[in-house]
């Protein structure tokens, strides 16, 4: 796959505060890209160098092998999809949409039959045909989702940026319209980049998921790598599934204030000495229980249970007071009940581990 775009070096700062601070990341293009980092990491930054609405102070942003950094938005041909969805109260749905291309810089369209045939298109492909004529203020926040998209979508982008696109919907509309974006874009087949803060989003979304950590690309992986797979104890962290333990390996030992812990074979080179195991990894069995040669095991004290429809996510305090957390699928087994305040063994394969050494 040829990249759609690609940033090297991008460095931008607001005062002494460097929001992105070298940026290398290059897209492929035809693919559903998420990019995910904790609040104040650059994304929205990001999104706006790429967009052309900052400078960057240093780095070069190319798109289709072009260097594109010296021009204005509106020359990109690149999209913009804000989170408040920015629609004009005062048209029609099909007019939100036909102002995008009636008043473009570049080639606007003006033949009123055309304007009409492109928004008819467009109100197709996002799913709004019968409600032409609405106003935006009278439909729901799905359907103006997806009035922000197609206004966009008519001009023909060869990108398109969303930040955070699903922020303003509610639960269960956020759910739904995460498929809704993948099918459009599938259909106009251009690469969509979308801005989330939410792991669980970014995943589900993304056909690959970058991470961005204090204004550096931490890990650019497929989705399906990434939870089973990050690459510093910084995003093991931010994917909210795994325990992170801080220590330091010593002759096949990981010394944690919690205890020590047997390594398995494989260490992961890293900036920083951490041991993570995924919440679902984790088995509880009572105190005395055996363990396996190949198995490591810490005590805990039993916290709290948190029913999430399709898990159950156990807490655990260890002797240094850490919490540890243990995830139940409940398809695979039915819940366990435990003991307020009693202890258990947590139980995993040392080979499940990740060490960061
Ligand atoms: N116009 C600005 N002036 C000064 N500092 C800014 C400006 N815009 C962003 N910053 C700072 O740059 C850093 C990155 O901000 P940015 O908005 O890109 O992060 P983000 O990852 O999008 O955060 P969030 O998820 O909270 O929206 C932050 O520390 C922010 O305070």
């Amino acid at each position: 796959m040829s990249a759609a775009i690609e940033l090297s070096g991008i460095v931008k700062a607001y005062g002494d505060q460097r929001a992105l601070d070298g940026v290398d990341m290059a897209l492929p293009e035809n693919a559903y890209i998420s990019l995910l980092g904790p609040s104040g990491s650059g994304k929205t930054t990001l999104l706006r160098v790429i967009a052309g609405f900052e400078a960057p102070d240093r780095g070069r942003v190319l798109f289709g092998g072009r260097r594109i950094d010296g021009l204005a938005p509106h020359q990109r041909g690149i999209g913009f999809v804000f989170q408040n969805f920015a629609l004009f109260p005062h048209l029609s749905v099909a007019g939100n949409i036909a102002f995008g291309l009636e008043q473009r810089e570049k080639d606007p369209v003006t033949d009123p039959a055309k304007v009409k045939a492109r928004v008819r298109e467009m109100i197709a492909l996002v799913g709004l045909s019968g409600l032409e004529d609405r106003a935006v203020i009278q439909i729901s926040g799905g359907q103006r989702q997806r009035v922000a998209l197609a206004r966009t979508l008519v001009t023909e982008p060869n990108m398109v940026l969303l930040d955070e696109p699903l922020g303003a919907l509610d639960a269960n509309l956020r759910a739904r319209m995460r498929g809704e974006l993948r099918s459009i874009r599938e259909r106009c087949g251009v690469t969509f980049l979308h801005v989330t803060g939410s792991e669980t989003e970014a995943l589900a979304m993304g056909d690959q998921v970058l991470v961005l950590d204090r204004g550096r690309i931490a890990q650019a992986s497929p989705s399906g790598e990434l939870y089973s797979n990050p690459a510093s104890p910084a995003v093991a962290r931010f994917l909210n599934c795994y325990n992170v333990l801080t220590g330091r390996p010593e002759k096949g030992v990981f010394h944690t204030a919690a205890g020590r812990l047997p390594l398995g074979s494989h260490l992961r080179p890293a900036a920083e000495a951490a041991y993570a195991i995924r919440y679902d990894r984790i088995d509880v069995r009572p105190l005395g229980a055996p363990i396996a040669e190949d198995e490591a095991r810490f005590e805990g004290t039993f916290l709290a249970s948190e029913y999430s429809g399709s898990a159950v996510n156990s807490f655990f305090n260890l002797d240094d007071g850490q919490v540890f957390e243990v995830e139940a699928h409940l398809s695979r087994k039915q819940p366990e009940t435990y003991q307020e305040h009693g202890r258990y063994a947590l139980v995993w394969k040392r080979e499940d581990a990740l060490v960061f050494a």
